[in-house]
């Protein structure tokens, strides 16, 4: 599949008249073909005019049709083949194993938000038949379902160039709901993105949905995505992506004459708690396990584990041993852009340069834009008087907070921002102190794992992707698994509609099957 450097809008492929830029070779610097066109204003308001207009007719889709376009994307980005892989390798410095499970992972999503959608649960179709005979009032017959909230934008992520991107769990989150997207292309991988979009393109046209359901825009700075979340046609935002751009985000869809919500994954430093007894009997298997997750992806991971809390002792020294050793030995990697290493160096120099901090370790050094991983110590008290010490370094880097007791642990817990994870490695014997922190972690957290590193986050069902603020903007949701569907939908009542009008999934004789909660009790289709 040729790729044009066109913005994808609608059914057609339209040469931005905006600035061009070139995809650059994340291993080299080097600039790739072809030129990429910026979008202007007048093809944002394209694509959400057409958004707009696919609208009604997409969010009404019978779900089979839905789910089978979901599928037919998934089908269209596997027939994409190699071409994919290789172009996204390069534009991206992540190895092929890598990539190739992340569109494993890619396609995975939509087929599980296909399943989502036949079965139906997502509506939450509700019924309270009316009472005519209650006294003193009758009741009216009512009826809820979800619907799809509008058009919604979607910011692919640097960082997972297919799994967070065009077609990636926002987008496939948003499509389930029925909504259409306007997907702006992150500028570190427009050649993938123009890839997958053309799939997705086709999907839509195979499956003869309107045109609007899906568009791509290409800008490398920040107007286009900025005239997107303020096009009143847009109705949500999906963001990926740094805390500045995130909150950027936020204020233009609060400053809205209608303000909209901004679903952002932001910044995340992943408290990792190694608990007396655990690191007391392997704390040196602890360690090494540490550096494997830290350094995948040459760190690029918002799961990252980017902070080790503990209390001193023998069990410490024995982690941080392991971990250093470990760490001495991982290859420099390619980062994903130029500004993302200069981001990583000038973090770790931060780190490095701080008096209250020491270096326990650094990776084996590496080319231009390749990150040298780092581990870094300090104390709990200067950890809680230097906020800096709690920022995001983007990248293979973290810091190990050395703590006198459990108590001190916590303290630091609770002075944490919002975090999207937190790993506790426990034995039976930590259970106590593990029950302490648990109240801690519920409020600060989004996910709490035991024994593991919050890298790799499985799509599924229970999964929930998200946390307070800073992690994310709206703590209440997840943008992986199933329940990130909720974020695209809005419950509507209807009141007394004759049965005729009703839709489908509210009518009498349920035509959809659907599970319905019928006088507050949930009960099978046909009972
Ligand atoms: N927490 C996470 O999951 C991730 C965090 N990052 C952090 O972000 C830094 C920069 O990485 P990027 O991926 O380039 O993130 P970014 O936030 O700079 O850009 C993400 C997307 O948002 C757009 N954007 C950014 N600021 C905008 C604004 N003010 N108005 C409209 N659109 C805007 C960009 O054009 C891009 O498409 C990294 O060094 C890292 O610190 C990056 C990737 C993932
Ligand atoms: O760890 C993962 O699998 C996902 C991480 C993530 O969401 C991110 O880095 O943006």
């Amino acid at each position: 599949m040729p790729i044009t450097g066109d913005n994808l809008i609608g059914a057609g492929a339209r040469r931005g008249e905006g600035e061009t830029f070139r995809a650059v070779e994340a291993a080299t610097g080097n600039s790739l073909e072809p030129a990429f066109a910026a979008a202007t204003p007048a093809d944002v308001d394209r694509a959400c005019t057409l958004a707009a207009e696919a609208l009604d007719t997409y969010r009404e889709t019978a779900p089979e049709d839905r789910a089978r376009f979901l599928e037919a994307v998934a089908e269209a980005i596997l027939a994409i083949g190699d071409e994919l892989i290789v172009r996204c390798m390069a534009e991206s410095g992540l190895p092929r194993a890598r990539l190739e499970g992340e569109r494993g992972r890619t396609v995975g999503q939509l087929r599980m938000f296909a399943g989502v959608v036949r079965d139906g649960g997502f509506l939450e179709a509700r019924v309270d038949p009316a009472q005519p005979e209650r006294k003193p009032l009758p009741r009216p017959d009512l009826r809820l379902r979800q619907i799809a909230v509008g058009p919604v934008a979607v910011f692919g992520a640097s960082n997972f160039p297919l799994a967070f991107s065009v077609a990636g769990g926002d987008t496939a989150a948003a499509l389930a709901a029925g909504c259409p997207v306007v997907a702006k292309a992150h500028p570190a991988h427009p050649g993938t993105s123009e890839l997958v979009g053309r799939a997705v393109q086709q999907a839509v046209k195979q499956c003869g949905l309107p045109e609007g359901v899906f568009s791509l825009l290409l800008d490398a700075g920040i107007a286009v995505g900025q005239a997107l979340v303020a096009d009143p046609r847009i109705a949500a935002v999906g963001f990926t992506g740094s805390r500045r751009g995130g909150v950027a985000l936020m204020q233009t869809a609060a400053a809205r004459p209608v303000p909209i919500p901004v679903y952002a994954e932001m910044s995340s430093i992943n408290p990792v708690v190694l608990l007396p007894a655990a690191l007391q009997s392997r704390g040196r298997d602890i360690g090494r396990a540490f550096v494997g997750s830290l350094t995948l992806g040459s760190g690029q991971f918002c799961t990252n584990p980017g902070l080790i809390l503990a209390v001193e002792g023998a069990g410490l020294d024995g982690f941080l041993e392991a971990a250093s050793a470990a760490l001495a030995e991982i290859q420099a990697a390619t980062m994903l852009t130029p500004g993302i290493h200069k981001a990583y160096c000038a973090g770790v120099a931060a780190l490095e340069a701080n008096p209250a901090v020491t270096t326990l370790a650094r990776g084996l050094t590496g080319g231009i834009h390749q990150g040298q991983a780092a581990l870094f110590a300090t104390t709990a008290q200067a950890f809680l008087a230097d906020h800096s010490l709690a920022e995001e370094v983007f990248g293979a880097a973290s810091l190990v907070v050395r703590c006198p007791d459990l108590a001190t642990i916590r303290a630091v817990l609770e002075r944490l921002e919002g975090q999207l994870t937190a790993a506790l490695h426990l034995d039976e014997a930590d259970f106590e102190a593990a029950r302490a922190l648990l109240p801690v972690l519920e409020r600060r957290v989004g996910r709490i794992l035991v024994n593991g590193f919050g890298t790799g986050v499985e799509v599924g069902h229970a999964m929930v992707h998200g946390g307070p603020y800073p992690a994310t903007s709206d703590g209440r949701t997840t943008s992986v698994g199933s329940l990130a569907i909720h974020r695209f939908l809005r419950p509507v009542s209807y009141q007394d509609l004759p049965d005729a009008l009703l839709p489908a999934a509210l009518r009498d004789d349920n035509p959809l099957k659907l599970w319905r909660r019928q006088d507050g009790t949930i009960i099978p289709p046909g009972a």
